[in-house]
């Protein structure tokens, strides 16, 4: 596992400690209802070891009842030997459950539309016909297969009324699922409701049930409420590499382990090997042939780049001054951008340092306002910079 000393690891008790939570990876499947996501089955063999590498608990795949090439390519990922758990996502429907059990999966994840939308639009099914239905589903797995993990999912959790998910919930948690799951489907949800609402569930459901979030982020949320989720008890949280999905996508995997690292590095260290995130975040970046977003959370262009005079001066006393998360820890560098208009002296002085060149203070003000209004006109690159240092150093 990576090791990095300046990673503060001596929080007497993390808030949240990482061994409270696991990952449950779902970019080969909902990351296949990307509008990019076509992963052939050499792709998808490369994703599932890249995330079994990284230490993720689960990774989730499409239903086999998308095609005969999809089942077959189950098969082929579920015999790769991975440590990681494979789970498929199927209707809670025997026809898709039926064909499921053959993968050799290590659970399924069964769902239904609860809100009013989609019954009405989707299935077609009331809240006892959603029952009936699981009862059948579930007590077929349990008699026929009772090795296999069940996750029981109401689709559109956050749209749907709370009385009628509470009857889902404890019905399904008496039936004996492994967790229950609650899905922001259409990214609605705020962070409070999701805290209220996991809250709730944990009182109808059995002890050792657990819980699971998934979450859209069409308002911007995804991540947020990943963590209240995780805050308020959920086990599980889904991601993607990236954050790929249906739509605008759901939590992503390096900003929820941005925002998980705050509260418990060591854990996360322990966990996961984070330093392999940058070959994930490129691996699915060169797959939907897109770029990586330049502020994506640790692995963006630009998610180090320090560049304001204030900022500068402090980060080479100590980078923690304006890093939340070390850089390194991640497999990621800073980038320091000390030639532009808004640099300081202390920056300047230190690259000159770099360079071997030392300033006295005139000198050193006089060179930085220089700089500063050159770079009024247009941003210094590193050569540039070296060369106003170099000339201006006897002048
Ligand atoms: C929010 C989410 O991401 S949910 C997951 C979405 N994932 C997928 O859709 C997986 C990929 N899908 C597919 O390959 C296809 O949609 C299939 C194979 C699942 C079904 O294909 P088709 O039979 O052609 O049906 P189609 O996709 O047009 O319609 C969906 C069907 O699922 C039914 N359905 C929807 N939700 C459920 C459910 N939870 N349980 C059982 N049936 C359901 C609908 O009633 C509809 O069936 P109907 O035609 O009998 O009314
Ligand atoms: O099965 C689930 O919990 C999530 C399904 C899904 O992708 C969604 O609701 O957005
Ligand atoms: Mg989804």
């Amino acid at each position: 596992m990576t090791q990095d000393p300046s990673v503060t690891t001596d929080h007497p008790a993390p808030l949240i400690p990482a061994t409270s939570w696991a990952i449950i990876d779902s970019t080969l499947r909902e990351g296949e209802q990307f509008a990019r996501g076509n992963f052939k089955q050499g792709d998808k063999i490369e994703i599932a070891r890249a995330l079994d590498a990284f230490g993720a608990e689960f990774i989730e795949v499409t239903t086999p009842m998308v095609s005969a090439q999809t089942h077959a390519d189950i098969r082929r990922l579920t015999s790769l030997g991975l440590k990681a758990k494979f789970l498929t996502h199927v209707r809670c429907h025997m026809d898709d459950v039926q064909r499921a059990v053959d993968t050799g999966v290590d659970g399924l994840d069964l769902l239904f539309g609860t809100s009013s939308f989609l019954r009405e639009f989707s299935h077609g099914k009331n809240i006892g016909q959603i029952i009936d239905s699981a009862q059948q589903v579930i007590s077929w797995i349990k008699t026929n297969h009772p090795d296999l993990q069940i996750r029981f999912s109401a689709e559109d959790t956050f749209r749907s009324e709370e009385a009628d998910l509470m009857a889902v919930y404890r019905a399904v948690s008496d039936l004996g699922v492994h967790r229950v799951g609650l899905a922001d489907t259409v990214g609605v949800a705020t962070p409070r409701q999701v805290y209220t609402l996991v809250r709730e569930v944990r009182k109808v459901i059995h002890e050792g049930c657990g819980i699971e979030f998934h979450g859209h982020n069409d308002t911007g949320c995804a991540v947020s409420n990943a963590y209240e989720a995780v805050e308020a008890g959920a086990t599980h949280i889904d991601t993607t590499i990236l954050g790929i999905g249906e739509r605008n996508g759901i939590t992503p995997l390096g900003g929820f382990l941005a925002r998980m690292f705050t509260f418990d590095p060591q854990g996360l260290i322990d966990k996961y090997n984070l330093d392999l995130l940058p070959e994930l975040d490129r691996m699915i970046a060169r797959m939907v042939d897109l770029p990586i977003p330049w502020n994506n959370y640790l692995t963006g262009e630009f998610a180090y780049n320090h560049k304001a005079g204030m900022h500068l001066k402090a980060i080479y006393l100590n980078p923690g001054a304006y890093e939340a998360i070390p850089p390194g820890v991640f497999g990621v560098g800073r980038r320091i951008q000390a030639a532009s208009k808004v640099t300081g002296k202390h920056a300047i002085a230190y690259k000159a340092r770099e360079l071997g060149l030392h300033y006295g203070e005139d000198a050193l003000r006089r060179v930085t306002d220089h700089i500063k209004a050159l770079a009024e006109q247009d941003e210094l690159d590193d050569a540039h910079l070296e060369q106003v240092l170099r000339e201006w150093v006897s002048a």
